[in-house]
């Protein structure tokens, strides 16, 4: 069945005329979903801890932010933007107590409803609208003119009237003029995780990794081996982004493509399809969830261990150098 997409046209901002958002979180998405909003004319509150960089900024761009118990006190449509890992224990010790009936309880990524670590009460209905993109994306394609399509999904028992709420939120993010496409809170969050850790981010950043040590180790330059394997990559994406598989492939070379048919299927095998479904069944059971959960709850060693070792990776230490050459690039050392 043909999926239910919603277009600028489909949204109407009046839904969210008279009535005040509080953005709890002024991070990735926190940042660009509140600037978009106001922008679009909607009343918008930050919830943030002082004393961050995410604090001055939100200052820095007009906001004056408060607390998380205060921004929930004040709202009527409140979105919790804060990380995954964090977002229910603040829930059930800052964000509950101030909930109002009739308050819409809002996420951009399903996970804390989904796997049982936020229970709304009754009388608050809740509203996944999730872009699918970073959130610096989703400010500057929204600057652009463009905007990060998005998903949207009703908690059960929401009402229509809530629905609407969703759709105008989502067009004052610019989702509508990507397309907003309706789902489950389930789906949202199984196929997201699905997509960052076999897709997006862990398959691309293994393939990465691997393609540059293997040349790196036959004797090539590093330099050569982070051009060819990192550098150039976001300009195929682009090419993907653009026209897809077929567009890609028109405007790289006959060799290119060529190579592509012929090695392309011994990298990504039939096992590596296998290992993905495992990975899926892993997220639709829940164990990922609760995997990460305990992480959290035990200070996040292997996490912290890992993003350490990483950063010091080949790829990263020879890339820091190769772009601070290109000036043009406004370039983000974290
Ligand atoms: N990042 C992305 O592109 C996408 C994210 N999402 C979803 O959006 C939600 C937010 O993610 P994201 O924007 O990446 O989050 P970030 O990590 O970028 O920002 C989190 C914000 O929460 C604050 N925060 C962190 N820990 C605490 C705490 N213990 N108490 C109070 N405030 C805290 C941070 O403040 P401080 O500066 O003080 O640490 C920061 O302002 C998540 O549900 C995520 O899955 C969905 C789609 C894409
Ligand atoms: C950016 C995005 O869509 C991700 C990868 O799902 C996320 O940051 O969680
Ligand atoms: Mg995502
Ligand atoms: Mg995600």
């Amino acid at each position: 069945m043909a999926a239910t997409i919603y277009y600028e046209n489909d949204a109407d901002l009046s839904h969210l005329k008279g009535k005040t958002v509080a953005i709890l979180g002024y991070g990735s998405q926190g940042h660009a979903q509140a600037q978009n909003l106001r922008d679009s004319g909607c009343n918008v509150i930050i919830g943030q801890r002082p004393g961050s960089a995410n604090y001055d900024l939100a200052v820095s761009h007009g906001f004056e932010p408060m607390s998380i118990e205060d921004a929930t006190k004040a709202a009527d449509v409140i979105n919790i933007l804060l990380p995954d890992e964090v977002q229910g224990d603040i829930y059930r010790d800052s964000i509950e107590p101030n909930l109002k009936p009739g308050n819409v309880l809002m996420c951009s990524h399903g996970f804390n409803i989904h796997f049982g670590q936020i229970q709304p009460p009754k009388g608050i209905d809740t509203l996944l609208v999730a872009p699918k993109g970073p959130g610096h994306l989703v400010r500057s394609e929204y600057v652009k003119g463009g905007g990060v399509p998005c998903l949207i999904a009703l908690g059960e028992g929401a009402s229509e009237a809530t629905k609407q709420i969703g759709l105008a939120y989502a067009k004052g993010i610019g989702g509508t003029r990507g397309g907003v496409i309706e789902t489950s809170f389930a789906e949202e969050t199984e196929t997201d995780l699905f997509g960052e850790q076999v897709v997006l981010c862990g398959g691309v950043s293994e393939l990465v990794k691997a393609g540059f040590e293997t040349l790196v180790e036959a004797g090539y330059q590093p330099e050569m081996a982070y051009f060819e394997c990192m550098h150039e990559l976001k300009l195929i994406v682009d090419l993907l982004y653009e026209g897809g598989l077929s567009y890609m492939r028109y405007s790289i070379s006959n060799t290119a493509e060529y190579g592509d048919y012929v090695s392309g299927p011994r990298i990504i095998t039939p096992e590596t399809k296998a290992e993905m479904k495992r990975v899926l069944n892993e997220i639709q059971c829940g164990e990922f969830a609760r995997k990460w959960i305990s992480e959290n709850r035990a200070g996040a060693p292997f996490f912290k261990a890992t993003r350490r070792r990483e950063r010091e990776h080949g790829v990263e230490q020879v890339g820091r150098g190769l772009r601070r050459m290109m000036t043009w690039i406004d370039e983000k050392e974290v």
